[in-house]
Parts: C-alpha cells; sequence; structure tokens
C-alpha cells in the first residue's frame, strides 16, 4: 500500500488523482489532501477518502471547513489547517510515500521542497514549481535521494521512453504541442480573441490557468524548462513540434537516429496513474488509443510569429537565473489578469516581455533571491496592468 497526500485535491489533476486512487483502492491510501477554497468538494473527499489532515489555504474559509467537518462527526481523528504552513504540514508529513503536487503556480514551491528534505517521493504535476527554481528543486532533490516523478503528459511520455536507456544517448527530446485554440489564427484575428475563446482548448479539459497558457503556447514554455531541469538537458536539445491531434504525448530521439515515443488518448489519468504506479504498470478501465479514429496525426513548426510567449521562454531560459522566476510570476500575474477581462490576449506577452528586459537577473540564486524576484515581477505586472485599465 503507497501513501499519498495530494496538494490541490480539488483541481483538475487532483480530482483526477482521486479517480485514479478509488479504482485502485488496494494499492494506494490517501493521507492529506488540500484545496485553495474548495470547502465543499473536500467535505466529499473527506467522507469518500478519510484523511488525517486537510488544508483549505484560503484562512477565510477554515471556519466553514471546520464547522462542516464537527457536523460529518468521523469515527476517526482529522487535522485541518490552512495557509502555507498548512501545505508544508501535509508536504513534511512522515507517513506519506508520494506528495502529488497539483496546485496550480509556484505556490507549489517550498511545500515541495519540505517533501524533498523530508525524502518523499514527489508526483509532480505543478510545473510553475520547476519553472521558478528549477535548478534548485533538482539539487535538493539529488541531495536527498529522492525520485521527481514527473505528471506533466509530455514529461511523462519522456520518462517512459528513458527507462532502461542511458541518458547520454539522448540527440534531442521533441515536446509535442497541440497548438491551442487559436493554431493556424493570424495575429490580427487572434488579437481580438477572448477569454471564452481562449478557453475553448481542442483536445484537453484542465484548469483554467493551464488552459489559458495552452492558448499562448507559454504552456509549451513552460514546459520546455521543465523537460530541461527534469533531465538535466542542453536547451539545444530539445524541439517543440506542433501535433494536433494530442496523440503522440512527446518523443525522444537518440544518437543512432531511433526515436521513441509514447502515445496515448488525450487523458491525464494515463500520466497520473504511472507517476503513482511506478515502477509497476498498473490495469486501466479507460478506453485505449484507437488507431483507425486517430488515423491521421499531423506535425507542424511552432508559429513564434503569432505566440511570442514561446520564444520569451526559450530565452529566458537561455540566460537562466531569475529570469526564469521572473517569467513564471509575471505570466501567472497577467494571465489571471486575462482571465479577469483587464487585458488583451497579447498585452499577455507584451507584459512578461517587458517585465524580462527591466529585470537585472542573479544566476544561480538562492530560496530568498527567487522569491524576491517572484515578488519584484508581481509588483511590475500589476503596475503595468493598472496603467493599462
Ligand atoms: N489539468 C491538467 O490536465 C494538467 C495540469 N498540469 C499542471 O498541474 C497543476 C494543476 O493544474 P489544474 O489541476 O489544471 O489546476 P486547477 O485550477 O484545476 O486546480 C488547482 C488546484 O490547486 C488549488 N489551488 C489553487 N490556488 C491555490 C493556492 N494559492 N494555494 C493552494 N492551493 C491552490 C485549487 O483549489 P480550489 O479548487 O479550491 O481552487 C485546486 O485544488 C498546474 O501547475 C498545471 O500546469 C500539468 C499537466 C496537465
Ligand atoms: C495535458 C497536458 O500535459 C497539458 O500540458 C497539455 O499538454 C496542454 O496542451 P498544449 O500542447 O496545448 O500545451
Ligand atoms: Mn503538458
Amino acid at each position: 500500500m503507497k501513501i499519498i497526500s495530494i496538494l490541490g485535491s480539488t483541481g483538475s489533476i487532483g480530482t483526477q488523482t482521486l479517480d485514479v486512487i478509488r479504482n485502485h483502492k488496494d494499492k494506494f491510501d490517501v493521507f492529506g489532501l488540500s484545496a485553495n477554497s474548495s470547502v465543499d468538494i473536500l467535505i466529499n473527499q473527506i467522507l469518500e477518502f478519510n484523511p488525517k489532515i486537510v488544508c483549505i489555504y484560503d484562512e477565510a474559509k477554515y471556519s466553514d471547513l471546520k464547522s462542516k467537518v464537527d457536523k460529518l462527526d468521523l469515527d476517526y481523528n482529522i487535522e485541518l489547517c490552512y495557509g502555507l504552513d498548512g501545505l508544508i504540514k501535509i508536504a513534511d508529513a512522515k507517513q506519506n510515500d508520494i506528495l502529488l503536487t497539483s496546485v496550480v503556480g509556484m505556490i507549489g514551491l517550498i511545500p515541495t521542497l519540505t517533501a524533498i528534505k523530508r525524502g518523499t517521493t514527489i508526483a509532480l504535476a505543478n510545473k510553475e514549481t520547476l519553472v521558478t527554481a528549477g535548478k534548485l528543486v533538482m539539487d535538493e532533490a539529488k541531495k536527498h535521494n529522492v525520485a521527481i516523478i514527473p505528471v506533466d503528459s509530455e514529461h511523462s511520455a519522456i520518462f517512459q521512453c528513458l527507462v532502461g536507456e542511458n541518458t547520454s544517448n539522448i540527440n534531442k527530446i521533441i515536446l509535442t504541442a497541440s497548438g491551442g485554440p487559436f493554431r493556424g489564427l493570424d495575429k490580427e484575428a487572434i488579437a481580438q480573441m477572448t477569454k471564452s475563446n481562449a478557453l475553448k482548448h481542442p483536445n484537453w479539459s484542465m484548469g483554467q490557468k493551464i488552459t489559458i497558457d495552452s492558448a499562448t503556447l507559454m504552456n509549451k514554455g513552460l514546459e520546455v524548462i521543465e523537460a530541461k531541469w527534469l533531465f538535466d538537458l542542453d536547451i539545444k536539445k530539445i524541439d517543440v513540434l506542433v501535433h494536433p491531434q494530442s496523440i503522440i504525448h512527446s518523443m525522444v530521439e537518440f544518437k543512432d537516429k531511433s526515436i521513441k515515443a509514447q502515445l496515448g488518448t488525450p487523458n491525464m489519468k494515463g500520466p497520473i496513474q504511472y507517476a503513482l504506479g511506478y515502477p509497476q504498470r498498473l490495469e486501466s478501465q479507460e478506453d485505449g488509443l484507437d488507431f483507425i479514429k486517430y488515423n491521421n496525426l499531423t506535425f507542424e513548426k511552432p508559429d513564434y510569429e503569432c505566440f511570442p510567449c514561446l520564444k520569451l521562454a526559450f530565452d529566458a531560459l537561455e540566460k537562466e537565473g531569475t529570469y526564469l522566476s521572473v517569467l513564471n510570476a509575471a505570466n501567472e500575474e497577467v494571465v489571471y489578469a486575462f482571465l479577469n477581462d483587464k487585458i488583451k490576449f497579447y498585452d499577455i506577452s507584451n507584459i512578461i516581455s517587458e517585465a524580462l528586459s527591466s529585470h537585472d537577473s542573479i544566476n544561480n540564486p538562492d530560496l530568498s533571491q527567487i522569491l524576491e524576484a517572484d515578488k519584484w515581477a508581481r509588483r511590475y505586472v500589476n503596475n503595468k496592468i493598472s496603467k493599462l485599465i
């Protein structure tokens, strides 16, 4: 039996993780769960999975959670907590075999570092943590001999392709990208696109922040950075290929020019289950891939003109240092501004670009320098946004 805690259990990845656990009750048990503010979803999860510790990040929702949990009259002890301290408490629990991090945003960074120091395996969906502090996180993981198992579909694909391989034989990795809902449109048309257009991902059903990231192609940029740190690759060995069907989840080309790919329907339960079961593969009740239904797999070059965020991410990765924390924090802030109808589609890339140009980067930053750069970027971006409104 593996003991699992989930940070972000009420979101798209969190609820699908609980679906996987429900289908494998003999293999997994839940220890800790957390949400930002979704009290009622948490209450249902408590009734079904009996976690021993539950955190609501938003302190204002704590009393609602507490009174609803008291009314459940549970026949076991449950600890309730809130805020970053609450997330850290779950991450630090010695009971955890795996901490699945599926919060959205770099709020996952400190809990992830806490679990690594405790020696707990990380199943990582929360890519922003690796974008803002990839070197620091991977160095800590190495120091504490902790495995970081990717949940992000592309990185799970690459991880699966690399099983049994010597990483020195990698020629390059090929990250596939759907191209998002605006693929093929010209810049003038894209400039008019609203949040409701951007929230219609062609293949995947996901949380709002990552869905906007897919529409700008920043998601692929974040994934290039995530791949660099996870697989310790030179930036020149990371390619992006638009593959609108999202059936090939990613590929690895080796030095003999042989290519391995991992394929499947666009369904995150596959990568989640792989990460929880690793190194074992577990049975799945999901539909398999029907090659006759998907008999036209196509490929295109990414359009850097229409989607400048991808280039911004490559440039930030080239320079490294706190540019990466600024890229991530600026992106988080502009995406929420776009979701709140405060800015237009191309304000997203324009503001991130300005933030990067105005930043004095620090090489090899420590945690406090990363957090400082993150704060600086959020202040800078919100100042810009307030002038646009
Ligand atoms: N969805 C997907 O298919 C994929 C997602 N990912 C990555 O996984 C992560 C989660 O994505 P997704 O599940 O789509 O996101 P969702 O928005 O659906 O879920 C986010 C989860 O985090 C919680 N949360 C939000 N903000 C905070 C906060 N400040 N503090 C603590 N908890 C918070 C939410 O709680 P509440 O419900 O209360 O708001 C929810 O449980 C992201 O990093 C994303 O990039 C990667 C690959 C695929
Ligand atoms: C499911 C998943 O891993 C997402 O990150 C997905 O890849 C988004 O699709 P895009 O390729 O459109 O960014
Ligand atoms: Mn992905």
